[in-house]
């Protein structure tokens, strides 16, 4: 079990200062609503609820990207899932937010700039070293309590993620809480059955990275994607052909041949790979050819096929618990969803422990009509589930240990 505060331990009516992640997606300049502001505006509406004065922080984006902007459209957007007016204060701790967190009553909600638009937040340091930040001294004394909530920047070492925790008593969020039980289970926890992890998208270091820390953990190791297609090269099968404009086979195939082929030889028995493929034929439709029948390198695969998903299934049905990092095939084009959303679905039937992850893969289950609540939790982490998942600490959740 986690050893850090929660919100059962924090007292009623304490102005706080919450840490949250809304860095969202931005398109022409508009920032889009996704489930981070949903998932947070429960730890933000609860602490309102018990009549905190609750003062939330943020970052979007990174300096000189065209995501970094200011979290003024963030106030309207958390306001909306909260169900509670969210006021945007265009300052990160000069007077304009010291003054506006004077003003602040019990059950009302600021939200401050964009953290990073600190100069102070970003460079990664000791917790230590960030503690002692003129950003973290002129906040700090304004609160009673700090809550972080931002698992999904909990792999940064950066001020309000570090620094805050050691100059107020700090407690986890209901996010920072549920994300941290649900992602390192597979790490900590035995469980009584099967365990499957099914493993694809686009980043084959992320997959080996996965295969690498929990062979020992994991039954079977169900894999797809491009990340999939790369193994199936290893066997000698000649599939990954580049797309234009992506190195997405080639680049990786140099770089991760040797341990995709060590993997191979040592963990061979615990690896199921595709044995049929998806693409797109000279009509534009969905067509499919087993893997034995590939001959040459001649069209992209964009998805695991029907055979396959079937296999996959049944294992899935088998097993105690399921994990889930990276899509079996492009699902975000129709005609190519079949295997990540065959796959899901199992998932969602059986009453198995699951957890699915990765910020785009876990998309596929709205995108598609199912319910979060068949599954056993969904991540909002990208970064951190992977670290989690390999075992690794993460340091804002280290600093909540105290
Ligand atoms: N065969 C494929 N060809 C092209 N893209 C694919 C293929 N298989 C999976 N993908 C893409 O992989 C993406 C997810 O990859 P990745 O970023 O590694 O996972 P996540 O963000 O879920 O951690 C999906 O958006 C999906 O479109
Ligand atoms: O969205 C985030 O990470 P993710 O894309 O890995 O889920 C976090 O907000 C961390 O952002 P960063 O990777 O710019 O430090």
């Amino acid at each position: 079990m986690a050893s850090f505060k929660t919100l059962d331990d924090l007292e009623d009516g304490q102005r706080v200062l919450v840490r949250l992640d809304l860095n969202s997606p931005v398109e022409d300049g508009e920032v889009q609503d996704n489930r981070r502001f949903d998932r947070h505006a429960e730890t933000v509406r609860e602490l309102a609820e018990r009549d905190c004065g609750v003062v939330c922080m943020a970052h979007q984006g990174r300096p000189g990207r065209d995501t970094f902007v200011s979290l003024e459209q963030h106030a309207d957007i958390l306001g909306r899932h909260v169900g509670k007016p969210v006021e945007f204060v265009p300052d990160t701790f000069g007077d304009r937010a010291i003054s506006a967190i004077d003003d602040l009553a019990g059950g009302e909600i600021l939200l401050l700039e964009n953290t990073r638009m600190c100069d102070e937040e970003l460079p990664e340091e000791e917790p230590t070293v960030k503690a002692e930040t003129e950003f973290v001294k002129a906040l700090a004394p304004e609160f009673d309590a700090y809550v972080n909530d931002a698992y999904s920047a909990a792999h940064r070492s950066h001020a309000s993620l570090v620094g805050f925790p050691l100059a107020l008593p700090a407690y986890a969020g209901r996010v920072m809480e549920t994300e941290y039980e649900a992602n390192t289970a597979i790490a900590e926890r035995a469980f009584d059955g099967p365990v499957t992890m099914v493993v694809g998208g686009t980043k084959a270091s992320d997959v080996i990275d996965v295969m690498t820390a929990l062979e020992d953990k994991v039954d079977t190791f169900l894999l797809g994607g491009i990340a999939g297609e790369l193994f199936l090269r290893a066997m000698d099968v000649p599939v990954g052909r580049d797309i234009e404009g992506m190195d997405l086979f080639d680049d990786q195939w140099a770089e991760n041949e040797t341990t995709i082929r060590s993997l191979l030889d040592d963990y061979g028995d615990q690896i199921r790979l595709a044995l049929d493929l998806a693409f797109e034929d000279d009509e534009g439709e969905r067509d499919e050819i087993e893997v034995l029948d590939v001959e040459e390198k001649d069209r992209a695969f964009l998805d695991v096929g029907s055979n396959t998903v079937s296999e996959y299934a049944a294992i899935v049905e088998d097993s105690e618990a399921v994990f889930v990092k990276g899509a079996l095939g492009l699902f975000e084009d129709e005609r190519f969803a079949d295997g990540t959303v065959g796959v899901l679905e199992a998932i969602a039937e059986t009453d198995c422990f699951s957890v699915v992850g990765g910020g785009d893969t876990s998309r596929a289950i709205e995108m598609y009509g199912m319910s979060e609540d068949d599954f056993g939790h969904v991540s909002i982490a990208g970064g951190a589930y992977i670290r989690a998942l390999t075992g690794e600490r993460l340091v804002g959740v280290e600093a909540l240990r105290g």
